[in-house]
């Protein structure tokens, strides 16, 4: 086994080489050059029997951080910590965990098989100085690997694939979850630099919180669990790993919550996707290539969401056309920008959630949620793309019992036969139920909170029994006057008969 001291020796014998080299390109004719670079490398060989790999931070795309750079540094994070003799520490933002990796130019050393790896810390700062937003901006970050040349087939073959697999686990295990809300596109190359801002995602709800049907939050969750779990079933039947949810119901029947329990079960990041805020398809799909693997991108109100312009322009009528022509320039101008504020199709939404069930490797879930489940396209939302249609609706009793046990604490009592009786006679959401049930000061019973909420259901009976009786009267006037009319127009053409008259259509 080379040792460190030696490989240092080793190290020097290559730095004078590579003086000698540097000089003799500046003074030498450039055949002699290349001959006598051919000879150095030889003799480098010789003397210097490493391999060195590098992976740098950004690799290809510049604003995308290099998965193995990542990966690599919560690797060597442990190891750091035991064997590097200058660290750099990190508090993780709002804990107080304390994360250490190496500092620059150190080095750590690993074991694989028998075999000892060197992995340093390098950072290379720019030539030139210059005035710069960000701090570290213009740094070049890398790791090296080194290693003897007679274990490059091992390491090459085995070691990084490890190293690789351990970080990224490593991570997942460490990371703190977050809400990614996106960007407007001119803070992606712009002050933030970033296409996502994120704030840690901390969100209580949870499938035990969660008040509806029991067997549907069952099935729910068994789906999810089912999902997350099938990674090789997905790869089996040439599926993407990839599910869509939509989420359709009244307001306040738990939508948004359902989605913060699908995330903390499955321990996923959320992206709440605004698409009022991208400018275009284009936009759209470099936002969603930019999702991390493990997380729920959501588009909330989809209907009210998504840009149907070009439906609404086609259905405007002459007169409305002739109207905003006449309208003052300033109207005009912001009635423009409104045209150009968001230009997302129906089709460019569709493309890109293809585009990302194939372009994604790792597992992803995508949410859509609506008020209006009617007013969606069919396209939008046909198996394959939204692959479970959950209905949420109003609060049944077996959803009042959830809450009952997690706001008062009780599975039973005399009051909830009435309850039950009065949750099948009315349509309130699980926002209202809940709203009721809350204790409103220190002094509230059980009792008075369940009394409570027996009134707003009264109320809100009477209130529904009032509303039938006045849609049925408005009913019954139509047909009264439906029927008057058409007799109107029976004894008018009877008259018309009587007086020998023909009228023609
Ligand atoms: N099924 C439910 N289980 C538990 N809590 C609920 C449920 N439905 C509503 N709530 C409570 O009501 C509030 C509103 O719920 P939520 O935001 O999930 O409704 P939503 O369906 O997303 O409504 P909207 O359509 O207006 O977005 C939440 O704070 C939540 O605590
Ligand atoms: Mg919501």
């Amino acid at each position: 086994m080379v040792m460190m001291g030696e490989m240092w020796n080793l190290g020097s014998t290559m730095g004078t080489l590579m003086l000698v080299y540097t000089l003799f390109r500046q003074f030498f004719p450039h055949h002699l050059q290349l001959y006598f670079e051919k000879y150095f490398r030889k003799v480098s060989g010789f003397i210097y029997p490493y391999v060195e790999i590098t992976f740098d931070e950004f690799a290809g795309d510049f604003f995308k951080r290099n998965e193995a750079y990542s990966a690599i540094k919560s690797y060597l994070g442990d190891k750091s910590s035991a064997s590097a003799k200058r660290l750099k520490a990190n508090v993780v933002k709002d804990t107080e965990s304390v994360v250490l990796s190496m500092d620059y130019n150190e080095e750590v050393t690993d074991k694989f098989e028998g075999v000892k790896v060197w992995w340093s810390a390098n950072r290379t700062l720019p030539s030139t100085q210059r005035i710069s937003w960000f701090s570290d901006d213009d740094e070049k970050r890398s790791y090296t690997l080194t290693v003897h040349k007679r274990h490059r087939e091992l390491i090459t073959r085995s070691y990084i694939g490890y190293v690789l697999k351990e970080g990224k686990e490593r991570a997942t295990r460490n990371r703190r979850r977050k809400l990614y809300s996106n960007n407007p596109s001119h803070d992606w190359h712009g002050y933030r630099r970033s296409k996502w801002s994120d704030v840690p995602f901390e969100h209580p709800a949870t499938f035990d919180t969660l008040a509806m049907d029991s067997n549907l939050k069952e099935e729910i969750k068994n789906d999810l669990i089912k999902f997350s779990t099938a990674k090789d079933y997905y790869v089996r039947i040439g599926k993407a790993w990839k599910r869509g949810y939509l989420l359709y119901g009244p307001p306040g029947t738990g939508k948004s919550s359902m989605i913060a329990a699908m995330a903390n079960l499955l321990d996923y990041d959320v992206y709440d996707l605004e698409l009022t805020a991208v400018k275009e398809n284009a936009e759209l799909r470099r936002l969603l290539l930019d999702t991390s693997n493990k997380s729920v991108v959501v588009i909330e109100d989809i209907d009210c969401s998504l840009d149907l312009t070009g439906q609404r322009e086609r259905n405007k009528t002459e007169k409305d056309k002739k109207d905003e022509d006449r309208s003052d320039p300033i109207t005009k101008k912001i009635k423009e920008d409104e045209k150009t504020e968001s230009k997302v199709t129906l089709s460019g939404l569709l493309n890109c959630i293809d585009g990302l069930w194939s372009s994604c490797g790792g597992e992803r879930i995508i949410v859509f949620t609506t008020n209006y489940v009617e007013k969606l396209d069919p396209a939008l939302i046909r198996r394959g793309r939204m692959d479970k249609h959950i209905e949420l609706s109003y609060c049944c009793f077996d959803a009042f019992k959830v809450f009952a046990k997690n706001y008062l604490e009780i599975d039973s009592h005399s009051l909830f036969g009435e309850i039950e009786t009065l949750l099948g006679e009315t349509e309130m959401t699980p926002a209202d139920v809940a709203e009721n049930l809350m204790p409103k000061s220190n002094n509230d019973e059980v009792e008075t909170c369940l009394s409570r909420l027996i009134e707003a259901l009264n109320d809100a009976k009477k209130k529904k029994k009032a509303e039938d009786e006045a849609r049925l009267m408005a009913e019954k006037k139509e047909e009264e006057n439906k029927e008057v009319k058409e007799n109107g127009v029976a004894t008018a053409a009877d008259e018309v008969k009587e007086n020998g008259v023909t009228v023609s259509h």
